[in-house]
Formats: C-alpha cells, structure tokens, sequence
C-alpha cells in the first residue's frame, strides 16, 4: 500500500521468538525458535499500519551475541536506513542484553529514522504473551514521523524508552523494562505520546560511525562486593582488554586493597573506568577515588554493561582518557 510507511523488521532471536510446550510455560521455553516469517504472519494487525518484510539476521538468546554479532547487525540497520524504501527499522531482540544492543546502535547508526528494538517477556506460545503488542508498538513507532531524530527507541509494556537510557530491571515479570530518567513517552493503540527527548549525542549527532568501525577492542568488567579480592582484575589486566569497567559499590567506590592493582593495570595501559553496582544514580568524578590523580575514567550514569559498549566504540577512535571523559559526559 502507498500510503503505509515501508519498515523492516530484523529478527535476532530471543524470548519473542521463544516457543513454550504449553500455554502455562511463561518461564519454561527456549528461546529463539520462531522465524520472521513467522512472526509476521501471527500479527496481521501489522499489514495495517505498515508495509512490513522481515529478514532473520540470528537465531539466538541474547546472552550469546558476540561483538562481531554486534557489528553485523549495526552494518545492517545502517545500510537499510540508507534506502529510500525504507522509513524505519525494527530489531527483534531477547531481553537479556536487548539494553547493550540498543545502545551500541544509539551511538554507530547515523540516521534520523527511527530505529526500535524490542522483544518479550514471555513466548508467544504463553497466556498473556506481551511479544505481540510489544512489536505492534515498535513497528508503529518505526513507521511514525514524530519518532524522526530520537535516536534508537525501544517499546516494552506500552512505553517507549531511549536505547541509551532503558535497562531490564526485573526480570520474570513483563514490566522488566524501565529508565532511571524515565520514558520519553508511550504508545496507546498504535498512537504515540510523547512527553519528553534526549539530550545525549547519539545516531546523526555521534562522531561515531558504524560504517568505519572495522574491531572493536575487548573490555572487560570485574565487579566490586565485600571481601573483593584482585583476582577478576589481575586476569582482565593480563588478557589484553584495553579497558577495565570496575562495577564498584555505592558511588563506584573502589576496596583500597585492590586500588594498587587497578593502579598497576592503568599504568601497564588498560583505561580504569569507574561505574557502580548500583543501578541508579550515577558516579560522582574524584568522589571516592581521586580519578585525576590516578588517570581514571568515571562512567557518569552509564551501568557497567552500558560503560563497557560505550567504552569499546569511544575506544575505536582515541584511548586519551581525557577525551574518554569527556566521551563518557556526552554520550
Ligand atoms: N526474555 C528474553 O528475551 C530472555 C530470553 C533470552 N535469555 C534472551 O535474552 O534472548
């Protein structure tokens, strides 16, 4: 149809593709079975509000994407945002790292069309599946012109968040999506209302670019607990990482008997970027360590999993760690 906008569903896998033995298996079910087509076909409401063709990009649970998975799919959606008979994209996705992916995107495609990840809770073989309304919404918000320029979007539970900010904060239950800075609207019946935009660089704004992105360095993450010992640090600062996330406690507060470790990693060339545990909030610069003095990177609001994309993409284009701070306030 001529008036309908053209989108492109990209399946990747996940639980909204998931297949369950009966309809009480809500918990119980692999992930990653259902095709495209498939998918498409069990949502005729989509054929009215969009031209709609799917291509299947992986089949997998989103705990197993790889980096170079990472790039394979960034590639993609930046070369199908290029086409003139395409107006908006639509990754499928499974939840676990659905957060990672939507930001990478956030930051490398550069496009003012919409571009929105979502996935499900629950396969759709499962009483009160939430997969189908949930991609209802995302193909009506990759078709809409008022998501024009809001970078990457994700619709989980009727709201629409922004790829950099959403992480999946319960899980089990459907309302496992949520953003400490809150959404920036929903969609009710196909509608958008939006309330508010980001004001962090990403997709047209970035200086970053998926299409020259060839690697992406290792980082890795070792977390902060009581009783931490060096153990996760030394590794990663002997396996070749560029950088280290630590996850630390409180305001990414760091346990003094690991400090010299940290020191000696960031002296032998590994980036120590400072994050927290903590989901929300964010990491206060030389307030419980002194980051000048020891050349570290603090991760603003940024969870270890999101420091850690933020950092392998920042990481492709300098390893000045005063550009990556600043890197990390803008992004
Ligand atoms: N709800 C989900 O999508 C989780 C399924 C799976 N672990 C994944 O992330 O792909």
């Amino acid at each position: 149809q001529q008036a309908l906008p053209n989108v492109v569903i990209l399946a990747t896998g996940g639980t909204i593709a998931g297949a369950g033995a009966s309809a009480v298996n809500s918990a119980t079910y692999a992930a990653a079975k259902v095709g495209v087509e498939k998918l498409i076909a069990g949502l005729p409401e989509l054929a009215k509000v969009a031209n709609v063709r799917g291509e299947q990009v992986f089949q997998v649970a989103s705990e197993s994407l790889t980096n170079d998975n990472l790039m394979t799919l960034a590639k993609r959606v930046s070369a199908l945002s290029k086409q003139s008979d395409v107006d908006g994209i639509v990754i499928t996705h499974g939840t676990d790292t659905l957060e990672e992916t939507a930001y990478f995107l956030t930051l490398t495609v550069h496009t003012n069309k919409p571009i929105v990840v979502v996935g499900s809770m629950r396969p759709g073989t499962a009483l009160s599946a939430d997969g189908a309304l949930n991609l209802y919404d995302a193909v009506n918000v990759a078709g809409s012109k008022d998501a024009m320029g809001k970078g990457v979007l994700v619709t989980m539970g009727d709201n629409i968040d922004t790829g950099r900010d959403v992480s999946k904060n319960v899980n089990i239950k459907t309302s496992a999506f949520s953003s400490q800075w809150g959404p920036l609207g929903m969609i009710v019946e196909g509608k958008n209302y939006w309330f508010r935009a980001p004001v962090k660089r990403h997709t047209t704004n970035s200086e970053f670019n998926i299409d020259t992105i060839t690697a992406l360095p290792p980082v890795e993450i070792a977390m902060g607990y009581e009783g931490v010992s060096s153990v996760a640090i030394d590794a990663i600062a002997k396996s070749g990482a560029k950088a280290l996330i630590h996850g630390g406690t409180g305001n990414g507060s760091v346990a003094d008997r690991i400090v010299p470790n940290l020191q000696k990693a960031r002296t032998d060339g590994v980036v120590v970027i400072r994050s927290s545990r903590v989901p929300d909030g964010f990491v206060i610069r030389n307030a419980e360590q002194p980051d000048d003095k020891y050349d570290w990177v603090v991760a603003h609001d940024l969870r270890p999993q999101k420091a850690r994309i933020l950092a392998m993409v920042a990481l492709t284009k300098t390893n000045n760690t005063k550009e990556l701070q600043r890197i990390f306030w803008e992004y």
